[in-house]
């Protein structure tokens, strides 16, 4: 019997009266086809994630207005079996049905980009603008893989033996298992299923507790776009029944490949499970990316470009800059340019169209941000701008920070801040830029601002990143390989041929020719 829990009744039929298709929220979780309840019954509450300003607008004050089904370890048994039922049916249909049916999905999610927007803000609370932009974001990716679906190949050729040919067989994987973040719950789900369904493979996904219902909204899509029933799936749970549900999906036996996007900690101990059964696995995980600025750079340019990275979900993007060096001697002018540029950021509740920079997501984010800037001081950082909570606020709102005169002694060089916080570093030289930016074992993305062209090519081969941004912050599309090196994970997102290939197995073939003689 599901149970049912109290919630802020006014506030979800508030979000229902705003939305252009209220059948796109849904409580409940999503398999084969159909809307299910836990087989405990129970629920969770989608509370605390509003993070707003009380305001008689706006409705988010924290409180529980939502509650999904809390699955446990017992309920991914009928989820994998009907993700691989479905595989053995979905492996079999041709390259051009399921590139038909990504852009069946494709057009639906644009038709309803205003709507899954709308319930990304009320979940993590960033700007409307900011949620418009993730929906445009996913659905590159729908675009791009109904491409790829159609070009996935084997190949052919002489083996180095004679009267001998080989050939290699592309084949989907199976059933996947989709870890997922809150920070672009809907951008991070579309990236990984339309790769997973491009190459024949069926899915199951499990949000993140935050963000539930955005997920649930694109399953519903999937079917109306003509995905088999089974095809996709969303299993729902709570942060206290996230390890065993996880770990559940991770050692499945039917379960051929795992996908996260998260912390390199819960990356590794997804990348240990796994390891018993050899499942494979793509992990994208932390970042503490370096953003240089040398010299010569084009200062508005790399203001602009530092301006919409930093600031872009509140800081909580794996690719956000975490320490940015500056030249000595533009380092005062550079600094000032930025707390000047982003003194004019308006903080506030994401639904309020005036805002520019929303809230954290969650609560624990607010006590590490001021345990960041705190220790910062203590090592004698000086803070440009902002260094406190928002005050007379319900909400986990933070002021955009900026801190300068960063040393290697600090946290915030050495952890993901995934914060509103920007801190600089004065460097000298090349080679002293260098060594500061692949002082992390982390490698996910770089940024370099140089105009000096041999510096350049010089600083592609040297920097630890599987991303550069040359002279520009927006380096993510899904035509573009996306992942990391050391411990930011491994495994490519989006690409051409390289996104697929995780979810594909190469049968190679050598074929004896008899001759005729
Ligand atoms: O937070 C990680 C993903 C961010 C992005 O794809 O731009």
């Amino acid at each position: 019997m599901a149970q049912s829990l109290p919630f802020q009744k006014d506030i979800w039929e508030l979000i229902i009266s705003q939305l252009d298709c209220p059948s796109l929220f849904n409580d409940q979780s999503y398999v084969n086809g159909a809307w299910v309840a836990s087989a405990s019954g129970r629920r969770f509450h989608v509370t605390g994630w509003l993070n707003s300003q009380p305001s008689e607008d706006y409705p988010g004050t924290g409180e529980n207005w939502a509650s999904v089904p809390e699955n446990d370890a017992s309920d991914v048994e009928p989820a994998v079996q009907s993700a691989q039922d479905a595989f053995l049916l979905y492996r079999k249909t041709t390259p051009r049905q399921r590139s038909q049916y990504l852009l069946n999905w494709h057009l639906l999610l644009k038709e309803h980009k205003n709507d899954i927007a709308k319930i990304i803000t009320y979940e993590t609370g960033k700007p409307l603008a900011e949620s418009a932009g993730e929906l445009d974001y996913a659905i590159s990716s729908t675009w791009w893989f109904a491409g790829e679906a159609d070009r996935i190949q084997g190949t052919y050729f002489d083996s180095s033996m004679p009267g001998k040919k080989v050939i290699t067989i592309k084949q989907p994987i199976g059933v996947v298992a989709a870890l997922v973040p809150w920070n672009f719950p809907v951008a991070m789900v579309v990236r990984k299923a339309a790769a997973a369904l491009a190459a024949g493979c069926t899915m199951i996904i499990k949000p993140s507790p935050e963000t539930p219902l955005s997920v649930l909204s694109l399953a519903h899509l999937a079917t109306q776009a003509g995905f088999p029933n089974g095809c996709l799936n969303v299993l729902t749970t709570s942060l206290a029944y996230t390890p065993a549900l996880s770990e559940a999906l991770c050692r499945h036996a039917l379960v051929k490949k795992v996908t996260f996007t998260g912390s390199t900690r819960i990356g590794k101990l997804i990348a240990k499970i796994c390891s018993d059964s050899l499942t494979k696995v793509t992990l994208e995980l932390g970042g503490n990316c370096p953003f240089v600025i040398f010299d010569d750079a084009d200062l508005e340019q790399a203001a602009a470009a530092l301006m919409n990275l930093k600031w872009r979900n509140s800081g909580q993007a794996c690719i956000s800059a975490n320490r940015v060096y500056v030249q000595a001697g533009v380092y005062e002018k550079f600094a000032s340019m930025l707390t000047e540029l982003t003194s004019k950021l308006v903080v506030g509740h994401g639904s309020s169209s005036d805002s520019t920079l929303g809230p954290v997501t969650t609560p624990q984010s607010l006590d590490r941000i001021s345990e960041q800037v705190n220790d910062a001081q203590i090592h004698g950082a000086r803070i440009l701008f902002g260094g406190k909570r928002v005050e007379n606020t319900t909400g986990y709102f933070f002021q955009p920070t900026i801190i300068a005169d960063a040393t290697s002694e600090m946290r915030v060089t050495h952890e993901e801040s995934f914060a509103p916080i920007l801190t600089f570093y004065k460097f000298q030289d090349e080679s002293e830029a260098i060594k500061l930016a692949n002082d992390t074992p982390m490698g996910l993305a770089s940024y370099v601002f140089t105009k000096d062209l041999d510096r350049a090519w010089r600083l592609l081969d040297e920097i630890e990143a599987g991303m550069i941004g040359l002279n520009t912050s927006a380096i993510t599309g899904a035509e573009s390989p996306f992942g990391g090196m050391k411990e930011s994970g491994y495994g490519k997102e989006a690409g051409k041929d390289v996104a697929v290939e995780e979810y594909l197995v190469t049968k190679a073939a050598s074929v004896a020719i008899a001759s005729r003689l």
